[in-house]
């Protein structure tokens, strides 16, 4: 649909068409699972530190409501685009469905860089894009995350804001919250865990051993620097390179991580990190390694670079780093490069944001190690569906995920009758 144009939206429409056609879909059937339900495009002006008054623009995608609520985190990041947001409302809705997770998909965003604002302004900002989506969401209409560029304290002032026009606390009309306020324990780190525990998984098949294996992850924000840290010291791997948006690192011998991640609090970057070598952020994905982690951007991993990468696991932590071209080549090397696809990857965020907006509903909290427990098991099932899928059916695990992920989505819309 042409007011989603963006690549990213492309990428989800054609990565739906093969699955479509794997499935083999009939054409209403395609057009009706694939767009998105409900497109809320917002202006937010926000008073300026310096008096001025500006407009933001933001967004919310709901993609399908047949499951129950739409869930998905909110984006700030000056990339964000209608589009963008539709492309991962799609994306959460797959995920939501092969995770077995009683959701249909949605994303929010605001095209805004967030380190520009103080953190005045920020709150304005999300206060206002709170504000703005009252009408459209709610603990059984739209559950609000975190994503790229929030983070605890932006879903605390969208709950807050939530709550004071409610007149009560609704800590469940948002997840990633303060464990203060009703968060979970686990959450902040859930993601990453995840893809910490699906390596791992992706290490036993293959039969290698995580203490002699290398790994290089980009992004080092929530997502990449909990992940790197997991991998270094949870499994003994040399992490021999990291990044973020303003520089690249690599170091043969491994990287300190706990440094890096001393050096990224204390700095706002890792720009100016003295301990490893810097290098060019292209030249650092296609170094060799056993576990290569995007966990930054989408469509990081192109035509381009594709047939260049010497890495036996790509661990997708991002929403959409590889390309439908970049998938191409990849399908042909599905013997040498073990895919774990993005909506099994980073699953681990939503699955424990269910927890959350669950204990919260329930008004009843878990400790860690059930959290981590539940995380876990449902993680397995999943990893287990996708990789029999695709030893049964000789096809890659992009499309055994996202194939179980669409049946699902659609057995649902059948049973509930929304086909004729
Ligand atoms: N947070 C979550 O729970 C979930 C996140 N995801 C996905 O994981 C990815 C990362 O999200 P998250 O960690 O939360 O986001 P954060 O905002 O916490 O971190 C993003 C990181 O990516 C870096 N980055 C941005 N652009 C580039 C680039 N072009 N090259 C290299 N690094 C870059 C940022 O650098 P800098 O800080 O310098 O800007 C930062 O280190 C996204 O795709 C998101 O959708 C998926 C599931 C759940
Ligand atoms: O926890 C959430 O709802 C956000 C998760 C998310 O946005 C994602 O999985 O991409």
């Amino acid at each position: 649909m042409d007011i989603y144009a963006d690549p990213a939206y492309a990428m989800a429409t054609e990565q739906f068409r093969v699955i479509a056609d794997y499935l083999n879909l009939d054409a209403n059937i395609r057009e009706r699972m694939l767009h998105p339900k409900r497109a809320i495009a917002v202006t937010l002006p926000i008073h300026r530190d310096d008096g001025t008054l500006q407009t933001y623009q933001g967004y919310r995608v709901q993609h399908h409501l047949a499951m129950g609520p739409t869930k998905g985190g909110v984006r700030f990041h000056p990339g964000v685009s209608l589009g963008e947001v539709a492309a991962l409302a799609t994306w959460m809705s797959w995920k939501c469905a092969l995770t077995g997770l009683p959701y249909g998909g949605a994303k929010g965003g605001v095209t805004v860089n967030p380190r520009e604002l103080s953190t005045r302004e920020l709150e304005s900002l999300s206060r206002r894009y709170m504000q703005e989506m009252i009408p459209f969401v709610g603990p059984h209409t739209d559950v609000i995350g975190p994503d790229m560029g929030t983070n605890e304290q932006v879903m605390a002032w969208f709950m807050d804001t939530y709550s004071v026009y409610k007149g009560y606390a609704v800590p469940e009309i948002v997840t990633g919250k303060p464990v203060s306020i009703g968060g979970t324990t686990g959450r902040r780190e859930a993601t990453g865990r995840g893809v910490v525990y699906l390596v791992e998984r992706a290490l036993n098949v293959l039969k290698m051993h995580a203490e002699k294996c290398t790994a290089i992850v980009q992004g080092f924000g929530n997502v990449g620097a909990v992940t790197a840290l997991g991998l270094a010291y949870k499994d003994g791997m040399k992490v021999t390179g990291i990044s973020d948006a303003f520089a690249a690192f690599y170091r043969a011998d491994g990287i300190d991580v706990h440094a890096a991640e001393k050096y990224a609090n204390e700095h706002g970057s890792l720009a100016g990190f003295t301990e490893a070598d810097t290098i060019d952020p292209d030249e650092l994905l296609i170094q060799p390694c056993d576990v290569l982690v995007p966990a930054a951007v989408e469509g990081v991993i192109t035509e381009k670079n594709a047939g260049q990468l010497r890495c036996r696991i790509l661990a997708e932590a991002a929403n959409g780093p590889t390309t439908p071209a970049a998938d191409r080549i990849l399908f042909e090397r599905w013997n040498e490069i073990f895919v774990i696809p993005d909506i099994l990857c980073n699953a681990g965020g939503v699955i424990v944001s269910y927890f959350e907006w669950v204990q919260g509903l329930q008004q009843f909290f878990w400790n860690e190690s059930e959290i981590m427990d539940k995380l876990f098991r449902i993680l397995e099932q999943a990893f287990t569906a996708v990789t029999k899928r695709s030893r049964e059916a000789k096809i890659p695990h992009r499309v055994a995920a996202m194939a179980i992920g669409v049946e699902r989505v659609l057995a649902a819309k059948r049973a509930r009758g929304l086909f004729p």
